[in-house]
Formats: C-alpha cells, sequence, structure tokens
C-alpha cells in the first residue's frame, strides 16, 4: 500500500514512529512533513496529505497533530475522505472494516509510541468489510458529500 503521512510541529516527532512502523510492515511511505517543531497550521498539511488521496498518490493517509482532532476535523472537509481520530486499537481497526476510513488521526499529546505503533498496524491490516450494511452507510457518507 502507498501511506502518505504527515504532521503539524506537534506531531512531528511521533511522526517518525509512525513512519518507521509503516516501513516494518512493508508499505511504501509518502511523507508531506513537517519536518521540525517550527509551527505549521494542521489545516495545511491536511490539505497536502488529502491531496495526494484524491489524486489516487496514495491508498491510506495517517495524520498526526497535538490531540488528533484538528487533523480530523480538516480532513473531513475534503469530500472522499473518511478521517477518524483513533487512539484505541479497536477503533483503529474497527473504522476501516465498517466505515472505509482513509486518515486516521492521532494525537501526539495523548498517545506514546508503543501505542502508536499498535493503531497503525490495526489501521493498515484492516480491510473495509462486504458485508452489505457497512457498504450501504458508507454510500450514504458518499451522498453527504455531494450535498
Ligand atoms: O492538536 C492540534 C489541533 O487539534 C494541534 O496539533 C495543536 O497542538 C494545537 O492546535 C495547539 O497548537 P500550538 O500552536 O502547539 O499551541
Amino acid at each position: 500500500m502507498r501511506v502518505v503521512i504527515g504532521s503539524d510541529h506537534a506531531g512531528w516527532i511521533l511522526k517518525k514512529t509512525v513512519i518507521e512502523e509503516v516501513r516494518t510492515l512493508g508499505h511504501e511511505v509518502e511523507d508531506v512533513g513537517s519536518f521540525d517543531d517550527k509551527p505549521v497550521d494542521f489545516p495545511d498539511i491536511a490539505r497536502q496529505l488529502t491531496g495526494k488521496l484524491k489524486a489516487g498518490q496514495a491508498d491510506r493517509g495517517i495524520m498526526v497533530c497535538g490531540t488528533g482532532v484538528g487533523a480530523s476535523i480538516a480532513a473531513n472537509k475534503i469530500k472522499g475522505i473518511r478521517a477518524a481520530v483513533c487512539h484505541d486499537v479497536h477503533s483503529a481497526h474497527q473504522s476501516v472494516e465498517h466505515d472505509d476510513v482513509n486518515v486516521m488521526c492521532i494525537g501526539a499529546q495523548i498517545v506514546g509510541p508503543w501505542l502508536a505503533r499498535d493503531l497503525v498496524s490495526a489501521y493498515l491490516k484492516a480491510e473495509f468489510s462486504t458485508d452489505e450494511d457497512c457498504r450501504r452507510r458508507v454510500e450514504k457518507l458518499h451522498a453527504l458529500d455531494a450535498e
């Protein structure tokens, strides 16, 4: 899988761990920054990250900010993006299996590196369910995008 990864200044250190884990799992990484603790605005990084998904240049995204909240709000403004803050392993895989989440958001002020690795692993190993209820609900999300 091609995984696009981004962070703001609050998330850039944890982003390094996230990238390591994604590579360990055998996936390709595109890192859209940021690369130091100089303040950047998370909506700008979210725009770049989701742009890769929209352009078909990445299959999944992972974004790290302070809480994961700003990243998910920003990413969810973009049509076709289903972003979720996942700070537990169950949400990290079920959000893909049931909701076809394509951007997982992590808060570096909330989650440490060991849990972050587990979240990344659960998220990337998960696949969207073939269950018709899940498919219908995600179709309804697409319809909301169009409103
Ligand atoms: O968590 C965030 C948004 O939900 C951001 O990463 C920032 O941590 C938050 O906005 C605080 O910003 P600051 O410039 O680091 O004070």
